[in-house]
């Protein structure tokens, strides 16, 4: 079964990812990194850690959920069973 996640570079965006991933879902994190920290390489330091943490890639991509072109592009990728939408601003 395979999870997309929206905000999957925030705070409790990257826990959902962790917890999904030990449990074993395939996961597709999407965020548009407006608030996320980029490590080495570019790549978001909290999925980075994700990463480590469980041993497998952790895929992402850049996607501004507000652009409905990109979004559809996204679910035409890949076959997405469920949504866990993370992505806000905060106040
Ligand atoms: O249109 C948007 C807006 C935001 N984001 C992303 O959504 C994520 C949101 O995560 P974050 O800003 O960390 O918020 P939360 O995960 O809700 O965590 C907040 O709320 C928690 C519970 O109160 C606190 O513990 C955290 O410190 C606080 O950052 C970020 O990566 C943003 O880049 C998008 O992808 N698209």
């Amino acid at each position: 079964m395979r999870v997309l996640v929206t905000g999957a570079a925030g705070f409790v965006g990257s826990h959902t990812v962790l917890e999904l991933i030990n449990a074993g879902y395939d996961v597709i994190c999407l965020d548009n990194f407006a608030n996320a920290v980029a490590g080495e390489k570019g790549a978001p330091v909290s999925l980075t850690r994700v990463s480590q943490l469980t041993g497998k890639p952790v895929p992402y991509m850049t996607c501004d959920i507000c652009d409905e072109k990109d979004l559809e592009d996204v679910f035409k990728s890949a076959k997405i069973d469920a949504v866990i939408h993370l992505a806000a601003l905060k106040s």
